[in-house]
């Protein structure tokens, strides 16, 4: 650092500093051997101080590293991040363009550009930074496809934000690290390939750099090699400084790369194969058009989704329909993979790119949701319907504290100014029960508990006092007695804000607390739904009997669930 900064002072300074003009020569003092003469680090070949002509390079080398170095990131970065966050064609596009510039021999266009055209130095190194921005680009499209499916970047989402937001601070401070790191060793490179080309003589030689000096002192070597040596440890000091001050970066950001979930990387497999000559969305369903209303919160029809298996089509949801009407709290439970998540994903408009919507409907306050782009989606989620996930700490980004992720949330969704937004998360955070809001608010995520930062996702949630809260089990990521802490609060907060509330649970003793009806699913489809009173009491088919059984023997809910042939006889 100490000698990078060196650098960049004298690249600044270069002029009020010089001992001698670098061109000025004495030819008493050719070959002048260092610590002798006024030529404190000796004299070249010609008579010219060597520490003069050094100082004199500095700032070509400094601006050919930045050059390459800002071209290179800024588009690699930029087109990395568009890339692996939007996939599909913009991807291909992308991926094409840059595959093309990795085939480009960098060195040797520019050794034939010097010599045809005579290119300055700015341009060249310009040139080159376009040809090593292939590096950045696929290393930061792998990284933003691996943080794009994060929790907390769906949560950004539900929340409403716009993609550019999305990809401009969560996504990108997600995976800066690798990004710094690189660019620090490009600057590097940078370095050496500028010095090569002098050296070479293929820079300007009227000016004094780093590579020509090395030039003129390897033709001296049999005479003078001590001349090597200054030239030499000027390059190899700033070069391996900056490869330092990477690997320095590389340790101090360790971590703040998130790994990708093992759902995220379910949906590149899934993605994978939609790039093998998979339909995308089927568009029977849903559609923008306006629908007749329906006196139902949130009306779910006939939803039907699938993924491609291989030639045919594995179906997920299979002909799904229930209303949720404001102020109703309806549970939706049932076995692991029975399609609870994937119905309120649907809803929510985060089902996989992988997903086919094969039909149906989904109405909020009569508004048909799918089919909607995420323009148009980001409309009705934060203010219309929000989202309680099920891991309160995988949807809160670990690069920000808690506080801002909530203003974020609150400024997208109203006219309030900053001030007023932290008020009013302030307040909310009061509200969810956390006894020091502005402490919490301060906080990162690692820095609260799992309790904690459950609160502070419901608080975020009903900030904008939504009409539907869809909450995927909210408790099942926490201890037991936080577990019950938090049920309480979702009941009194659905009460106070006479929300219609869709909470997805495995747990019949969780729909008994909170619920006011039930539905039943197993295997993509409904099996059994009613006043929860009712179905408790009196369940009708054999799953639920079973679920039921498995509380009452205060276990674990079975996963095995009654044969197809079994439930038809009840
Ligand atoms: N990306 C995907 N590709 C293919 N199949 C998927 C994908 N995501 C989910 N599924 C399948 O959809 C079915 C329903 O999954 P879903 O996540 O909705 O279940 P769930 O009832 O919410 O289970 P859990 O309680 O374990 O979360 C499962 O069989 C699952 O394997």
């Amino acid at each position: 650092m100490i000698i990078l900064t060196l650098a960049a002072v004298v690249a600044v300074i270069e002029p009020w500093i010089l001992p001698f003009p670098p061109e000025r020569v004495q030819i008493q003092l050719t070959n002048a051997a260092p610590f002798t003469t006024e030529y404190l680090l000796g004299g070249d070949k010609f008579g010219r101080d060597i520490l003069s002509e050094l100082i004199a390079g500095t700032r070509d080398a400094i601006l050919a590293s930045l050059i390459l170095t800002s071209i290179a990131v800024g588009l690699g970065t930029a087109f990395g991040l568009v890339a692996g966050y939007f996939g599909g064609i913009i991807d291909t596009v992308c991926t094409w363009v840059f595959g093309v510039l990795i085939a480009v021999p960098g060195i040797i266009l520019l050794i034939a550009l010097y010599t045809l055209i005579d290119i300055s130095m700015p341009v060249a190194m310009a040139a080159l930074g376009v040809l090593s921005s292939t590096g950045i680009f696929y290393l930061v499209r792998s990284l933003t496809r691996n943080v794009r499916n994060e929790p907390y970047v769906d949560a950004a989402r539900v929340s409403g934000l716009s993609n550019l937001r999305i990809v401009g601070r969560h996504v990108l401070l997600a995976i800066r690290g690798p990004i710094v790191i690189l660019a620090a060793f490009l600057a590097g490179g940078a370095l050496a390939v500028s010095a090569g080309l002098d050296f070479l003589g293929l820079g300007d030689s009227s000016k004094a750099s780093w590579g020509s000096i090395l030039n003129d002192a390897f033709g001296n070597y049999y005479i003078a090699p001590w001349q090597l040596i200054w030239p030499g440890l000027t390059l190899g000091l700033v070069m391996a400084s900056f490869v330092i001050l990477g690997n320095a970066m590389r340790d101090a950001m360790e971590g703040t790369y998130i790994k990708p979930s093992a759902r995220a990387r379910r949906r590149e497999v899934a993605e994978a194969l939609r790039h093998a000559g998979i339909r995308e969305q089927d568009r029977e369903a849903g559609g923008s058009a306006p629908t007749e209303r329906s006196d139902a919160l949130l009306d779910v029809s006939d939803l039907r989704v699938g993924y491609r298996n291989g030639d045919s089509l594995r179906s997920v949801i299979r002909g799904v329909s229930f209303q949720v009407r404001t102020g109703e709290v309806l549970g939706l439970v049932g076995e692991s993979g029975s399609g609870k998540t994937q119905t309120v994903f649907s809803a929510l408009g985060l089902l996989p790119e992988s997903a086919i919507v094969i039909g149906g409907s989904i109405r909020l306050d009569g508004h048909e949701l799918l089919g909607r782009s995420e323009r148009e989606l980001s409309r009705f989620r934060g203010a219309q319907m929000a989202y309680v996930p099920q891991e309160p700490m995988s949807n809160l980004d670990p690069s920000f504290r808690v506080g801002p992720q909530i203003v974020e949330g609150i400024r997208v969704q109203t006219d309030l100014g900053r001030r007023e937004a932290t008020s009013l998360a302030l307040d909310m955070l009061e509200k969810v029960g956390i006894r020091d809001p502005r402490r919490t608010f301060r906080s990162y995520p690692h820095e609260i508990s799992g309790g904690m930062a459950q609160r502070v996702l419901i608080a975020a949630a009903i900030a904008c006092k939504p009409k539907l809260l869809i909450a995927d089990e909210p408790t099942t990521a926490l201890d037991v007695t936080v577990q019950a802490e938090v049920l309480d609060l979702l009941r009194d907060l659905q009460q106070e804000f006479r929300m219609g509330v869709l909470i997805v649970t495995h747990n019949l003793g969780v729909v008994a607390d909170l619920c006011d009806r039930v539905i039943v699913m197993r295997e993509g489809e409904i099996v059994e739904t009613g006043d929860v009173g009712d179905v408790l009491k009196r369940p009708s088919h054999e799953y639920t009997k079973t679920l039921l059984d498995s509380l009452l023997d205060e276990a674990e809910p079975k996963t095995e669930s009654p044969s197809r042939e079994e439930s038809a006889r009840v």
